[in-house]
């Protein structure tokens, strides 16, 4: 059975006059990469900030690692590994320095520290600039460091708002590979991001969120599997192609395009075999998770 690692039921914030956060539920489970997808202002990191205890909901409640009170809270925030919009740190002191304190703060012996504060600042590419004042970091350089303090140690669940924030190309692929390999050591991932494209290649799981509310989630493949899968083909002679499609057949250039159920596929690249057609290309093209997104929130991906 899968054990729920974040479970959200009903959760809702205000600020003054905005509902910044309304009525959301969803359930993350153990192993996931749970991908909490939005435009800027759907409320992503004001829901984050009330998981992880540092704001309170209005209404609703969640639990985080089994704990639902958020006066126990403590119990169970140092199995995670949290990652959140502008981490503060001491600008005259050193990436070393300031992850120490971190861990000081977290109650960590002092003979323990070098060894975990050096694998997270090699784990982010940040180990030839450890001793440089984080003041003179750049955006990308304290982004990594923002991640390099969420990996520190080993924890069961990763809170990651935006992690890609700033970073570039090469920096978000690190990112992605990072969270594969938490994936593959079998860690819940919780990662926030207005980044569909990127979000695609690491989630096994997303949630859809729009002007405060939750608008769909799912896992990837299933939400996929709801949408009809685009058969293209390439070969000749085209228009026995068609003939052999039917009135749902047509020509995109030199493709021929049709919006199938993938179980007629055998049954009609078996009559393409029979029929002597050559047969260039053949295939099912899923649709992005940009245009599912499209097709479930709208075009809209507006700033509020
Ligand atoms: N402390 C606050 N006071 C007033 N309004 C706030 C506060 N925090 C967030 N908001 C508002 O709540 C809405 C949701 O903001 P939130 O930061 O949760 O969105 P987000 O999805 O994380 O966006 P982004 O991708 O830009 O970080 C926004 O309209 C924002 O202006």
């Amino acid at each position: 059975m899968s054990v729920a690692i974040i479970e959200a039921d009903g959760l809702t914030k205000r600020f003054g006059g905005q509902t910044a956060v309304d009525e959301v539920t969803f359930s993350v489970n153990e192993g996931a990469v749970f991908g909490f997808l939005g435009p800027n202002g759907a409320g992503k990191t004001t829901t984050i900030r009330i998981v992880l205890g540092l704001i309170f909901a209005d209404a609703g409640g969640f639990s985080l690692l089994g704990e639902q009170k958020s006066s126990r809270l403590h119990r169970v925030l140092p199995r995670v590994g949290a990652f959140i919009e502008g981490p503060g740190y001491v600008p005259y002191l050193s990436a070393r320095q300031n992850l120490d304190r971190f861990l000081a703060a977290e109650g960590i012996r002092r003979s323990g520290r070098p060894k975990l504060i050096a694998d997270a600042l090699e784990a982010v590419g940040l180990e030839m600039v450890v001793d440089r004042p984080v003041g003179r970091y750049s955006l990308g350089m304290r982004q990594r460091l923002g991640l390099a303090q969420a990996l520190l140690g080993e924890r069961d669940l990763y809170i990651l708002d935006e992690p890609t924030n700033g970073l570039d190309p090469s920096g978000m692929r690190e990112v992605r590979r990072l969270i594969g390999e938490l994936a593959a050591r079998g860690k819940t991932v919780f990662i926030s991001t207005h980044l569909l494209a990127e979000a695609e290649q690491i989630c096994s799981h997303v949630a859809f969120m729009s002007q405060g509310r939750l608008v769909k989630s799912g896992a990837l493949d299933e939400l996929r599997s709801d949408y009809p899968q685009q058969l293209k083909i390439l070969g000749t002679p085209v228009g026995r192609i068609m003939e052999l499609i039917g009135p749902q057949a047509r020509l995109d250039g030199p493709a021929v395009m049709a919006d199938l159920s993938p179980k007629d596929g055998p049954r009609l690249l078996q009559a393409m075999i029979v029929d002597g057609i050559e047969i260039a290309e053949f295939t099912w093209l899923t649709p992005s998770l940009e245009e599912i997104f499209i097709a479930e929130v709208g075009e809209g991906f507006d700033v509020r």
